[in-house]
């Protein structure tokens, strides 16, 4: 039975939801527990606005019209451990640092969203996992389970989501301190990568844009402009909507304009694995009015699109739906042109962007999983590539970094190696590219944004 809301709105209750097949959730023992825990999600306060989200609607309806690009990245799965100062500083720091290549060197407005204050839950490939001969349950995400290969680690909990909820609002509370109170200031730019600067040649191209920059900035300073744009940010949250207990608790109706809202964050994505028309994400996420993504991989027929397209934003508001490609470096410049020439022929304008990670995976024989940097590069190219030979918009970057210095993507500038992963391999599922591989990512993506 739909869930009575005090307006003419109704959303799907999480019965329905369950009654009509939700692929990747968690599979909780007590349902108890379970059912408590939905009650008290209910009750915690937003952790975005829906003015929010209304206002990243329309940047993502800029970037559809060709007018501002996407820059989307963080984590492939962030930890409760994780939830650091530190570490949420160097996520931000990495994100601010490339939106400032982007909009300085190719003079487009960016978007800047992180995989941030929310992305813990993960869908797998397969529910075990066997290590010498002991099979337990697939980590899922610090949302679902443990990292640690113990049968307790590994047990669904859903109190985990209770902890998602208070790591979510305390890591969105120090970024909107760091992007209103100073840290954003366009002046600190330096002081993002004082200590990388000196160590890269990555850091030394960027020091190079900075001091352009800060002539700039002398100057508009000379004349008496000072922008508000100069010294915050505007910077918004995203992960997948994977656990519908969690999404579902999280989505409320709007005061202002009556309609529902997930405020777990500001954009959220359904992932390649739970883009079933007829499933449950589809059907939860087709209710509410937040920007919404989609991600697209090699299988996805135009059909497919249109329709989740139709079934997502039957009132075709702009701005609500973005289609997140990740077709992999081989395939992108054969899958993708048929793709977008039929949806815009379908009368569907969404905004495009490249995941070029999630196509790109594969084994080290040492036994990491990794992405080669010039496999993601090409697929990067093959996206602008596509969009100029059509005459549409690239709108945007999707990607897994981080802004400390791993080791979990070969190739890039520092040359990393197979056998160099095993020095500071700390993703706990897909490999991220660490910060000189983003820098040099949004250097490479600059030059091509410039040219198209
Ligand atoms: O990030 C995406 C998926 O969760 C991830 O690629 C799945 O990894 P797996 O194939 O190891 O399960
Ligand atoms: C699971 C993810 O991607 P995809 O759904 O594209 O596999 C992800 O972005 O974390």
């Amino acid at each position: 039975m739909a869930t009575a809301y005090p307006s003419a709105v109704s959303i799907p209750s999480l019965d329905d939801l369950r009654a009509i097949g939700a692929a990747q959730q968690p599979t909780y023992a007590d349902s108890i527990d379970r059912d408590r825990t939905v009650d008290t999600l209910r009750k915690m306060p937003p952790l975005v606005f829906a003015g929010e989200c209304d206002a990243l609607r329309d940047k993502m309806a800029a970037v559809a019209r060709g007018e501002a690009f996407l820059l989307q990245g963080g984590d492939c799965a962030e930890t409760f451990e994780g939830v650091t100062a530190e570490n949420t500083r160097n996520k931000l720091r990495v994100l601010l640092s490339m939106a400032v290549v982007l909009t300085y060197a190719a003079s487009v407005p960016v978007v800047k969203v992180g995989r941030l204050a929310g992305q813990f839950a993960k869908p797998r490939s397969s529910d075990a996992e066997t290590r010498d001969g002991v099979t337990l349950p697939a980590y899922r995400g610090d949302a679902v389970n443990g990292f640690e290969f113990t049968p307790e680690a590994r047990r669904h909990d859903p109190q985990r989501l209770l902890d998602v909820y208070h790591a979510s609002s305390s890591t969105l509370n120090l970024i909107r301190a760091f992007t209103t109170g100073g840290y954003a200031d366009l002046r600190q730019m330096h002081e993002w990568n004082t200590d990388f600067v000196r160590s890269s040649p990555v850091g030394e191209r960027y020091e190079r844009v900075g001091a352009e920059i800060d002539r700039a900035l002398a100057f508009m300073s000379a004349i008496g402009s000072d922008p508000a744009e100069l010294h915050t940010v505007d910077f918004y949250s995203s992960h997948e909507a994977l656990v519908l207990e969690y999404e579902h608790a999280l989505t409320r109706i709007d005061s202002r304009t009556e309609r529902p809202y997930d405020v777990s964050g500001h954009f959220v994505w359904i992932g390649e694995r739970t883009r079933q028309l007829d499933g449950a994400h589809v059907e939860l996420l087709s209710h509410i009015a937040n920007p919404i993504g989609v991600k697209l991989g090699p299988t996805s027929t135009a059909d497919d699109a249109i329709a989740l397209y139709e079934k997502l934003n039957p009132e075709r508001t702009p701005g609500k739906v973005t289609f997140i490609t990740r077709f992999g470096a081989e395939k992108i410049r054969d899958l993708l042109p048929q793709l977008i020439e039929k949806v815009g022929a379908a009368g569907v304008e969404v905004a495009w962007v490249t995941d070029p990670m999630h196509g790109n995976t594969f084994a080290t024989d040492n036994g990491y999983k990794t992405r080669d940097f010039d496999a993601v590069i090409d697929e990067v190219r093959g996206f602008f590539e596509v969009h100029r030979s059509l005459g549409t918009w690239p709108g945007g970057l999707h990607v897994e970094l981080t802004g400390d210095d791993v080791t979990e993507c070969v190739g890039g500038g520092s040359r990393l190696s197979a056998a160099d992963l095993e020095t500071r391999y700390e993703t706990l599922c897909d490999p991220r590219l660490n910060r000189a591989q983003s820098l040099e990512l949004a250097f490479l993506v600059a030059e091509m944004l410039g040219h198209n």
